[in-house]
């Protein structure tokens, strides 16, 4: 966090409640800067931090079949309207040089790659090449499905509108079955 500046996010926000004709100096509003500021510093901690750091450890297994972790709860906040968006990532990938990670670092790096002013395409692409560039993977396939509040709350105004994206890497690139088989697992409960 040392690099989030949080006084002057504070001021920001007292000068944005002004704006919109709050009174910043009542009872209810007197800490809001302050919590905010708090809040923004975790919501963009990924920030701070390079996603691929998580695969620095690697276990060294003889499997090089499928590996799956679906249904990673993740939040981010849409870097246009600096709303929230959420959702689930899926992420698959095929270990080569018996190279596996730990199964909470595929979850770790979608976290800090989401805690930053995003895109749901750039979370997809940035996870899967943060795979392929540590663990040299036969393949790796992303998926991830969300709810983008600035569709929801404001603008379009369509709850329930899911965007999905996915990235394929190596094998997942050219093998219509490989993907389709991930699909599969992804759908069982
Ligand atoms: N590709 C992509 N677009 C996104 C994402 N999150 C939000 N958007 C879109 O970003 C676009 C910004 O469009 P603009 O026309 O610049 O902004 P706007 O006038 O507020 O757009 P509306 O949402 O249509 O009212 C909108 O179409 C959003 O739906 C995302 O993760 N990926
Ligand atoms: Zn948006």
């Amino acid at each position: 966090m040392s690099n989030v500046d949080l006084k002057k996010i504070e001021e920001a926000v007292k000068m944005i409640l002004e704006a919109v004709g709050e009174d910043v100096n009542r009872e209810g509003l007197l800490d809001t800067p302050k919590r905010v500021s708090k809040m923004y510093a975790e919501m963009f901690s990924g920030l701070q931090e390079d996603p691929r750091e998580y695969f620095s450890t690697v276990f060294h297994e003889d499997h090089e079949e499928l590996v799956l972790v679906k249904d990673i709860p993740f939040y981010s906040m849409c870097e246009h309207h600096l709303v929230p968006f959420y959702g689930k990532a899926h992420i698959a990938y095929v270990p080569s040089d018996g190279k596996v990670a730990g199964l909470s670092k595929l979850g770790r790096c979608v976290e800090s790659v989401a805690r930053r002013p995003q895109l749901q395409e750039r979370i997809t692409s940035t996870v899967a090449d943060a795979i392929m560039e540590m663990l040299n993977p036969k393949g790796v396939y992303v998926i991830v499905e969300a709810e983008h509040m600035c569709m929801t709350m404001r603008g379009l105004k369509k709850p329930g509108a899911k965007t999905v994206t996915s990235a394929a890497r190596g094998i997942y690139e050219t093998d219509d079955v490989k993907r389709s088989e991930i699909i599969s697992f992804i759908q069982m409960s």
